[in-house]
């Protein structure tokens, strides 16, 4: 095992982080702690079901069934009340956190019972469709991308800035341009060292490559599937259904 010297530009001080790079252990993280505002519902999102089960019971299959996960940790709302009697919750496999006021704090809350070695995979409980394929490929990166990677999809549309008034103000060039999503697989003590750093210096962390970029690293970038969507709006609600479907047939 390497001990390095990690340091944050933006931290003075060094710190030491244990890291084995040869660690085959991964550990899924999965913030499911949000209350889903955007999609207005009467329930947390990830307890809308689709297809007969939950979306975070969906997320949960996806994870726990994957023969290289061996730990899945999941940060729960601190008034949740309906993840006890989903059908996996009791899987050995599972454990329980509570999660915090923003995603960020949800995931660190769950990195801080994880083992110091090996890997975090970070996913949203709000991303059901996720395949074991873009997993697969996501674990299998860490080999080009020993400080992390993960998965994302180039823009495809023609990108515009508007201005307040709701009018384009300006077209964004779109070369290497990707939208991030999860999940996003570091090694489990520098996410956490960099993801504390990151917050308490009050930096903006909406995943958890903003907290490796603000710490001067530079994740690596993994095409994933473009059905892998985060339900947000009510109207991802029937799309993810009809991808959740085609994967079962
Ligand atoms: N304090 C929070 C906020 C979000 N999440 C989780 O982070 C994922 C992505 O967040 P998002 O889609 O924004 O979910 P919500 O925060 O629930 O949605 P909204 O922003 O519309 O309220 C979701 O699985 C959500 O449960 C979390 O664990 N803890
Ligand atoms: C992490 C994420 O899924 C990447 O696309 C996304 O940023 C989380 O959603 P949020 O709406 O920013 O909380």
């Amino acid at each position: 095992m390497d001990t390095v010297l990690e340091a944050a530009p933006q931290v003075e001080t060094q710190i030491a982080v244990q890291i084995d790079p040869f660690s085959h252990h991964v550990v899924a993280i999965v913030p499911a702690a949000g209350i889903g505002s955007r999609m207005g519902a009467s329930k947390p999102k990830q307890y809308l079901t689709l297809l007969g089960q939950s979306i975070l019971a969906h997320t949960l299959d996806k994870l726990l069934s994957h023969p290289q996960i061996n730990q899945v940790i999941v940060a729960l709302h601190p008034e949740d009340t309906e993840f006890a009697a989903l059908p996996q919750a009791k899987h050995p496999k599972l454990v329980t956190v509570i999660g915090g006021s923003e995603r960020a704090d949800s995931v660190l809350a769950a990195l801080d019972k994880a083992p110091d070695n090996g890997w975090a995979l970070v996913h949203d409980a709000a991303r059901p469709c996720l395949t074991s394929q873009d997993i697969d490929k996501l674990l299998a990166s860490r080999v080009h991308f020993p400080q992390g990677a993960i998965l994302a999809m180039p823009v495809r549309d023609t990108m515009k800035r508007a201005n307040s008034l709701g009018e384009i103000s300006s077209t964004v060039c779109r070369d290497n341009l990707w939208h991030a999503l999860t999940p996003q697989l570091f090694p489990t003590s520098l996410l956490r060292l960099h993801l504390k750093a990151a917050l308490a210096a009050g930096a903006v962390v909406t995943d958890e490559a903003s907290a490796m970029e603000w710490a001067g690293i530079s994740p690596g970038l993994v095409a994933g599937r473009a059905d892998n969507i985060k339900v947000t709006h009510p109207d991802d609600l029937e799309l993810a259904e009809l991808f959740l479907l085609r994967a079962n047939a």
